[in-house]
C-alpha cells in the first residue's frame, strides 16, 4: 500500500506521543537496495517507504527471502558492503547516525558466553556500555530492572551454557540477548526474528516484553515469521513485504480489511498472519496441487487453469512412478513365492525319493539299481529338481 507524503506527515503529527512529549520518530523514503554480483545487479528492496513511531511495535512480515532482514539492516545501517543502498532514512527528520547508542539491533542468533551466568553477562555488558558517569548502584539497578522486565529472575544465577554445558533454554537465551540491547535504553530497537525457534508461549512472552519496552516511549521494529494470532494482536503496525516490495504498510488491525477489499477475505477462525502470507507467497504456487482456497475463489485466469492442469499432469506422473514401483515390487514378491513353491515341491519329491530310497535302493532310479543310501547323489531326484526349476 503506497502511503502518500502528506499522509505520513498527518499521521506523524496526529500521534499522541508526538503531541504530548518530545519523542523520536523514524522515517524511511524510497529505500532501494541493490546487490551487484558477477556484473549482474539484483534488487533486494524496491523503493520502500514507511515510518515508525514511539510507543508502538511494528512487525515486518513476508515470505522467506522477501527482504525482511535486508530492510532491518538498511534501517539500522548495517547492510553488507556488497549491497548498495539509495533513499533516505531519517531519525527525527535528520539522517540517522550509526553508533550513537540510540539504535540497537538484535540478530537472529544469540552470541553469548556459555560459561557466564545471566547476571554476569548483563553486568559485564552494562559496565562496558553504560556511561562512565553512572555510579555502581545506578548500574546495578539498571541490571536488576532489565532482569525483572525480561522475566529472567529465576535463571539469573544460571550459566548460559554451550554445546557441552547444559544451560539456559532457547527462550531464556533469546530474552537475555534482548536484555543486552535494552540495557543501554536505546530509542529505537531492531530485532531480527526474535521469536524464531521458540514455542508459542515463550514467543508470546518475548513479544509482550518488547511491547512493554515500546510503551516506555521507544520504537520497536522486528521481523517475524508466522506469529500466532495472539502475538499478531500485540503488534500495532505491520509492514508486509514480498520480493522486496511493500504489499501493505499501516496499522496491523486494518490489514484484514485491506486484504478483504483487495478480494482476499480472511476466513473466520484463520490466523490473519497465516492468511496474508498464503495470499502473497507465490513461491509454491507452481508445485501446489490446486490453487490455494483463498486464491481459487478470486483468481480465475487462463494461466491458473493451465498451471492446475500442469499440476494434475505432474501428480499423474508421480502416481505412474509409484504404480510402476508397486508393480515391480509385486512381481519380485510373486517370483520369490514361485521359487519358494518350487523349492517346496522339489523338497517334497526328494523326501518322497528318500522314502523310496529307504530300503537299500531306489526303485525309481534307473541309474543306481544297487540302491542309493545317499539321497543327494540320486540323479533321478536331481533331474526332476532341475526340470521343475
Ligand atoms: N549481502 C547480500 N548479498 C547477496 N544477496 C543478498 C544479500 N543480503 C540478502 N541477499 C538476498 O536478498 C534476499 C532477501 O534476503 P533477506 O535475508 O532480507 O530475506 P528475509 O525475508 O529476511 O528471509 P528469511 O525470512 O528467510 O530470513 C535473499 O534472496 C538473499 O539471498
Amino acid at each position: 500500500m503506497k502511503i502518500e507524503e502528506n499522509e505520513h506527515e498527518e499521521q506523524l503529527e496526529s500521534s499522541t506521543v508526538m503531541r504530548e512529549k518530545k519523542a523520536i520518530y523514524l522515517r524511511w523514503e524510497d529505500v532501494t537496495a541493490v546487490v551487484v554480483r558477477k556484473g549482474a545487479t539484483r534488487k533486494l528492496l524496491n523503493r520502500l517507504s514507511g515510518y515508525a513511531l514511539p510507543d508502538r511495535i511494528m512487525a515486518i512480515m513476508g515470505p522467506s527471502g522477501s527482504g525482511k532482514s535486508t530492510l532491518l539492516d538498511a534501517l539500522a545501517g548495517r547492510l553488507s558492503s556488497n549491497v548498495i543502498m539509495s533513499g533516505n532514512i531519517l531519525l527525527n527528520g535528520k539522517q540517522r547516525k550509526i553508533g550513537d547508542g540510540s539504535i540497537s539491533y538484535t540478530t537472529q542468533e544469540d552470541f553469548l558466553f556459555g560459561t557466564l551466568t545471566v547476571k554476569e553477562t548483563l553486568t559485564y555488558s552494562a559496565h562496558l556500555r553504560l556511561p562512565n558517569t553512572m555510579t555502581k548502584d545506578e548500574i546495578n539497578s539498571v541490571i536488576e530492572n532489565t532482569i525483572m522486565n525480561m522475566g529472567l529472575q529465576d535463571c539469573a544465577e544460571n550459566k548460559v551454557g554451550n554445546w557441552h554445558l547444559r544451560g539456559l533454554s532457547g527462550g531464556e537465551k533469546r530474552r537475555l540477548s534482548i536484555s543486552l540491547e535494552i540495557l543501554t535504553q536505546p530509542s529505537v530497537m531492531f530485532l531480527d526474528e526474535p521469536t524464531t525457534g521458540l514455542d508459542s508461549a515463550s514467543a508470546l512472552f518475548v513479544i509482550q516484553a518488547l511491547k512493554n519496552i515500546a510503551l516506555d516511549g521507544r520504537i520497536v521494529v522486528c521481523s517475524i515469521h508466522q506469529p500466532s494470532s495472539y502475538i499478531f494482536d500485540l503488534f500495532d503496525d505491520l509492514c508486509l513485504l514480498s520480493s522486496g516490495e511493500t504489499i501493505y504498510f499501516g496499522e496491523a488491525k486494518l490489514a484484514v480489511k485491506f486484504f478483504a477489499e483487495a478480494g482476499f477475505p480472511c476466513p473466520t477462525r484463520r490466523n490473519p498472519s497465516d492468511h496474508f502470507l498464503r495470499c502473497i507467497n507465490s513461491d509454491f504456487d507452481k508445485i501446489a496441487p490446486t490453487p490455494l482456497p483463498s486464491l481459487r475463489d478470486s483468481v480465475v485466469s487462463v494461466s491458473s487453469k493451465f498451471e492446475s492442469k500442469k499440476n494434475i499432469r505432474q501428480i499423474a506422473l508421480i502416481n505412474e512412478e509409484l504404480m510402476s514401483g508397486l508393480i515391480e515390487r509385486r512381481n519380485n514378491w510373486r517370483n520369490q513365492l514361485y521359487t519358494l513353491t518350487i523349492r517346496c515341491f522339489v523338497n517334497m519329491i526328494r523326501d518322497l525319493g528318500y522314502f523310496w530310497c529307504g530300503n537299500d535302493c531306489c526303485p525309481a532310479c534307473p541309474e543306481l539299481p544297487d540302491g542309493c543310501r545317499s539321497f543327494s547323489s540320486c540323479n533321478y531326484v536331481s533331474v526332476v529338481g532341475i526340470w521343475t526349476l
